[in-house]
């Protein structure tokens, strides 16, 4: 007799409704509420993971939450460049992109990363609509320069900040039933594309939508200290001194910064997960489980789960 394999039959379900009931408080807490999610470049890497994450999202607009997702694209950027002999270069986290890289990260991220999600998406029974800054003018940008410890206005060609960002469209396509998916790409003022990196478009988005959370999907753990702790709670002064002293780096710079701006412009929680984590938008989302790193808004009669 296979004791463990009875035992498992009898409790398996006990599990499973548990999970179920637990999500309860929260499902209630969200529903109705804009959740914007950053779906990193590299938190897309596995094909099972690119359905389980289709999969958590038509589950969250199901039960009422409003998903509005952000993606990324970074690494799909890179292998595309890899393939016209070009290689990808950052500063301070920030692509340098010339003419022809602009051309080629509006074609992976408006067209193959975009579409892929919508598909997904919709395959599991959600209604996704897929959009770039481009449509209708939603994102305007203008020209970033960025500083680094050896030079000030560092010149990285077609990037963007954002100068303004009209999300009419959006709360529409929200209202109206509709997964909106945006591509991190900007216009510019004579109608030129800009890219905007994707963490940028994720923070202010969510502060525009005035949304319950930022969850940023990424590709480790959450922030870590020097010693390669996780840092499950931080401030904004925390976040201060860990950029002045170079705890943090690379992507992780505009990802924090995002973060923060978002969290002191009205959004109550902001959580950096690890997006190769199965379901961790839902364990995020729906268990009392702490996962990853949480930012908290500056509203502090919110208690943000
Ligand atoms: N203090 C830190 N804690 C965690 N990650 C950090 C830190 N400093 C730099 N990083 C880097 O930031 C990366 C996440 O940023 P990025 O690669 O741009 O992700 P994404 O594509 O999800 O936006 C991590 O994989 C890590 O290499
Ligand atoms: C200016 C800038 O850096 N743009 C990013 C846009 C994509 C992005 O942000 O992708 P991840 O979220 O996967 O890193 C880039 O070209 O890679």
């Amino acid at each position: 007799m296979d004791l463990g394999l009875d035992m498992s039959r009898e409790i398996l379900p006990h599990i499973k409704a548990g999970i179920l009931s637990e999500a309860l408080p929260y499902i209630r807490r969200f529903a109705g509420r804009t959740l914007v999610i950053k779906y990193g470049g590299n938190a897309m890497t596995e094909p099972e993971l690119k359905q389980g994450f289709a999969k958590d999202i038509v589950l969250l607009k199901l039960v009422g939450i409003n998903p509005v997702i952000v993606h990324g694209g970074g690494p799909q950027i890179n292998e595309m460049l890899e393939k016209i002999g070009k290689i990808g270069e950052f500063v301070q986290g920030m692509r340098v992109t010339d003419g022809e890289t602009m051309n080629i990260v509006e074609m992976v991220l408006g067209g193959q990363v975009n579409k892929e999600i919508v598909s997904l998406l919709n395959v599991h029974g959600g209604k996704a609509v897929g959009i770039t800054g481009r449509d209708n003018h939603f994102i305007r940008a203008k020209k970033l320069t960025v500083d680094t410890p050896e030079q000030k206005s560092v010149d990285i060609g077609q990037v963007g900040e954002i100068a303004s960002m009209d999300c009419t469209l959006i709360k529409q396509m929200v209202s109206a039933g509709y997964i909106p998916v945006v591509a991190p790409i900007g216009v510019g003022e004579q109608g030129e594309a800009f890219n905007i990196n994707a963490d940028l478009v994720a923070g202010r988005l969510a502060a525009e939508l005035g949304a319950e959370k930022l969850v940023m999907m990424t590709n480790i753990t959450g922030v870590m200290d020097k010693s390669g702790n996780l840092l499950t709670n931080l401030t904004p002064q925390d976040i201060d001194s860990m950029v002045q002293d170079g705890t943090l780096s690379g992507g992780m710079l505009p990802k924090i910064s995002s973060a923060l701006e978002a969290a002191q412009n009205g959004v109550k929680a902001v959580h950096i997960i690890d997006g190769r984590v199965p379901n961790v938008l839902l364990l995020e989302i729906f268990t009392d489980e702490g996962i990853g790193t949480m930012i908290l808004g500056d509203n502090p009669t919110v208690q943000a789960a």
